[in-house]
């Protein structure tokens, strides 16, 4: 079989000189020079800042697959990318192997995405770099295997003189020494290039060979947020992923149901520590100043009688300056709370609230939870977190949360008490050794100031998180911030002490 990568490289050569016969470098180069003023944003900065560290890919076709999506737009799905959740566009320029264009990228950027692209081509040319420059890229892809070490770094050096950053693919250890060229971002092609067989491996092989502080992205053949965990673990920073989105019908919508996915096994595998909820906060300031203690959860409590509940005129307002306040490394869920409430309710408050996800703190049962679900994804496109709260006086109480197994994502263990939710009081935590359920759980009810050292004496396999409320505050529904903040900081420190 012919290697299909020389075949593309033999004919990209030919395509660049055809290219400079119609408009000759020095014409290009002057085009390019009235824009090199303007900015263009950092591809790592994103991946080194953001939640998710994908970068979405924009392939219309591709030599192994044929078309992928013909009637795919530049318009319409990188700004769905943006609007889902990735950290990053990745555009296929290529014509004749993977059916793109260098307008796709100014199409793009015409509909308003703001987000680094990375200009994916067979760059062999500084003729292409020019062109990657004038249509918006922020980086290009430079391939290690077709490049000689010195053609790559005199590329590299003109792609930073025009602003751009270098993604440099690397494929086998026999390539390692390209990485003294300093590109801004390292990436392991998972993608044997001759054959085209794809197998993440490469990734986990090459990941200990590269420098500890180099900005890494494992690229081709993921296919599940599983797979961006480990690869997470082992240090890599971005995951490029094309096909697995672009087959799907709607691209976009299959990102955002990958990163919902991707958020709630981060919690499952509680990679980012204890995860910490604050509940029942009704005061657009008060939440605005909880945000900025980089908490995981916000609770909000739409049930009439607590103490606690929040309108529905008061949630809009939250809601606006939520989404304005937020940024990529300050993302806490949102979390609707709700007792026996109908399908109906719950559904119209997940769209107008644009909720993450629903503790249910009533009895609803297994099947309520399916509706809802599925409720939730046909009016709203997408999939929600479910809580499922339960009141715990002895260890049966606690065996009934392996009923929820198969339907909810999570539960939370609280105090029986007077009130439904909210009643400031421990439950005795050496029941919940009887749980042996597959679920994450988040441990609530009464948890104060003074309990730092005990919850971090306090293990179970499921452990998740904690859960913040009235012990919290100045007033119901007002929270304490400095005694918050104090706790959260005691919290800190005293794991860091564990590790
Ligand atoms: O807090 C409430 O007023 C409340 C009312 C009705 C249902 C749930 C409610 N709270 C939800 C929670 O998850 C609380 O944080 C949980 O009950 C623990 O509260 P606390 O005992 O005050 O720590």
């Amino acid at each position: 079989m012919k290697d299909i990568l020389n075949e593309i490289v033999e004919y990209k050569r030919i395509e660049v000189d055809r290219m400079k016969a119609l408009r000759p470098q020095r014409l290009l180069y002057a085009d390019v020079e009235r824009i090199l003023d303007g900015e263009v944003p950092s591809l790592k900065t994103a991946l080194m800042q953001s939640d998710t560290g994908i970068i979405a890919e924009f392939k219309r076709r591709s030599p192994s697959k044929g078309w992928i999506k013909e009637e795919g737009l530049a318009c319409d799905i990188p700004l769905e990318y943006q609007r889902n959740g990735a950290s990053a566009v990745s555009i296929l320029t290529d014509g004749k192997f993977f059916g793109g264009d260098d307008s796709f990228i100014t199409e793009a950027r015409g509909s308003g995405v703001t987000l680094p692209v990375l200009y994916k081509n067979f760059v062999v040319d500084e003729y292409q770099l020019f062109q990657a420059r004038l249509c918006g890229a922020s980086a290009v892809l430079l391939i290690a295997s077709v490049l000689g070490r010195k053609e790559c770094g005199s590329l590299l050096s003109v792609a930073h003189e025009l602003g751009m950053e270098v993604l440099l693919e690397l494929h086998d250890e026999h390539e390692l020494d390209y990485v003294d060229l300093m590109p801004d971002v390292c990436g392991v092609n998972n993608r044997n290039l001759g054959t085209f067989v794809t197998d993440v491996e490469n990734s986990f092989r090459l990941a200990s060979m590269l420098p500890s502080d180099m900005c890494k992205v494992s690229e081709s053949g993921i296919s599940s947020p599983d797979t961006i965990l480990s690869l997470r673990q082992v240090g890599f920073n971005g995951f490029l992923i094309g096909e697995c989105f672009m087959k799907a019908e709607n691209p976009g919508r299959e990102l955002g149901r990958f990163v919902h996915e991707l958020e709630k096994l981060s919690y499952k595998s509680s990679e980012r520590g204890l995860n910490i909820k604050v509940c029942g906060l009704t005061d657009l300031g008060n939440v605005l100043d909880v945000m900025s203690l980089g908490v995981d959860m916000l609770g909000f409590i739409f049930y009439k009688d607590s103490p606690r509940y929040v309108s529905p005129e008061r949630m809009d307002i939250i809601c606006m300056a939520f989404d304005q306040a937020i940024s990529s490394d300050v993302k806490p869920l949102k979390i609707g709370v709700f007792v026996d409430s109908a399908v109906d309710e719950i559904v119209t408050a997940v769209a107008r609230f644009r909720l993450d996800g629903v503790q249910l703190h009533g009895h609803e049962d297994v099947g309520m939870l399916d509706s809802l679900r599925s409720a939730v994804s046909s009016v709203c496109g997408r999939d929600i977190t479910i809580i499922k709260a339960l009141c715990i006086t002895s260890r049966a109480d606690v065996k009934a949360g392996m009923d929820y197994c198969d339907s909810a994502d999570m539960l939370l263990f609280d105090t029986r008490g007077k009130a439904v939710g909210g009643n400031g009081i421990h439950f005795d935590w050496s029941v919940l050794e009887a749980y042996d359920g597959k679920l994450p759980f988040i441990l609530s009810g009464g948890i104060g100031h003074d309990d730092a050292k005990d919850l971090l004496r306090f293990s179970h396999p499921r452990l998740a998180g904690i859960d913040l409320n009235s012990r919290f505050e100045t007033s119901p529904g007002i929270k304490n911030i400095g005694m918050l903040s104090r706790f959260i900081n005691e919290m800190r420190v005293l794991r860091n002490k564990q590790q």
